[in-house]
């Protein structure tokens, strides 16, 4: 296997502070049912990542497996500041201190005393715009505290940052994002454009994986051939050359290491248009399906 030997570039955020443009993440791929026993397999490909280069990894309360991640951070000897470590929190109930108490209890599964991000998962917990706000605060007095570095936030839609943004005063560095080639959120990258939120891509190899075969096939073969690289890479580089991170997973070692090939080449304007326009005449969604209608596409 070739050791490609790359430093992931970083994004800078509204905060100041800097995220790597490419993170692996500890969620899908192994999901467990049960926080339970601890699975070794997450552990080894957690460290397998990082071994490679990937220092920015995402997890999350929801994925019960931040013991395992914790595991991995600490067995990987790589030093805690170098690493980006996302978690998320799942549903918290509105009342004030919820999120505060998942927080200490996935640091806790950690082992850290921060994690450098933290995104409330998504804004479907809440039952009004107040919930929305209130969950905000609690997110600006964590960062106050220390414990944690960055706070975003996860599948937000306009309507929802709207919400946030009428009486925060901190904004979200982030919003999290399912984000492919057939799920192109012109409105909302839009919005976070307009607000300096930086966006993160969760399902970047989409079009090119579960939702295969569409009209973006003969656009990205042309562009594997031509930069030498896989169909994932040149999903994984679409995203960070409109300055977006991608947040990709595999527990197969080879494909992780190919995927740093997205990082020594770059698409052109026009490359990007290409796709873009191929991608726009199919509409798929991966992720929360129910959740974003009446319409799937915000
Ligand atoms: N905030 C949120 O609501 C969500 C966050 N996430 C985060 O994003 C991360 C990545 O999300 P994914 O959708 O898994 O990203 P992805 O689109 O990069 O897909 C990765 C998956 O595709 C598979 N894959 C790769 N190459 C393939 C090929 N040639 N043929 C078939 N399958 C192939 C991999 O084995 C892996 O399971 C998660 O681990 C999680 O951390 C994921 C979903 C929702
Ligand atoms: O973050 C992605 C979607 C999700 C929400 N909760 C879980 C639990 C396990 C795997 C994925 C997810």
């Amino acid at each position: 296997m070739a050791n490609l030997n790359i430093t992931i570039p970083a994004l800078k955020l509204n905060d100041g502070a800097s995220i790597p443009m490419l993170g692996y993440g500890v969620g899908t791929a192994w999901g467990k049912k049960e926080e339970g026993k601890v699975d070794q397999a997450i552990i080894d490909g957690v460290k397998t990542a990082i071994k490679l280069g990937y220092y920015h990894l995402d997890g999350a309360e929801s994925y019960k497996n931040e013991t395992e991640l914790g595991r991995a951070i600490k067995e990987s000897g790589v030093d805690r500041s170098k690493l980006f470590v996302t978690t998320k929190v799942w549903e918290p109930t509105g009342q004030t201190g919820d999120i505060e108490r998942a927080l200490k209890e996935s640091l806790k599964k950690l082992q850290l005393d921060y994690v450098d991000l933290y995104l409330i998962h998504s804004p479907f917990w809440a039952k009004s715009e107040q919930d929305l706000q209130n969950g905000w605060a609690e997110m600006e007095a964590l960062q106050k505290a220390g414990l944690v570095k960055t706070i975003g936030v996860s599948n937000y839609r306009p309507q929802d940052l709207d919400a946030v943004l009428k009486t925060a005063k901190v904004k979200p560095a982030v919003n999290q994002i399912e984000f492919h080639p057939y799920l192109q959120r012109l409105e909302l990258l839009e919005y976070h454009k307009k607000h300096g939120i930086a966006t993160t891509a969760y399902g970047p190899l989409t079009a090119v994986t579960r939702a295969a075969p569409g009209p973006v096939d003969d656009v990205i073969a042309g562009l594997e051939k031509k930069y030498a690289v896989s169909a994932g890479e040149i999903s994984l580089r679409w995203c960070i050359d409109q300055d977006i991170v991608p947040i990709t997973t595999s527990s197969k070692e080879q494909r992780l290491s190919d995927y740093l090939r997205a990082l020594t080449f770059k698409l052109n304007p026009a490359e990007i248009k290409q796709i873009n326009e191929a991608g726009q005449q199919k509409h798929f969604r991966g992720f929360w399906g129910k959740k974003f209608e009446p319409d799937s596409r915000l």
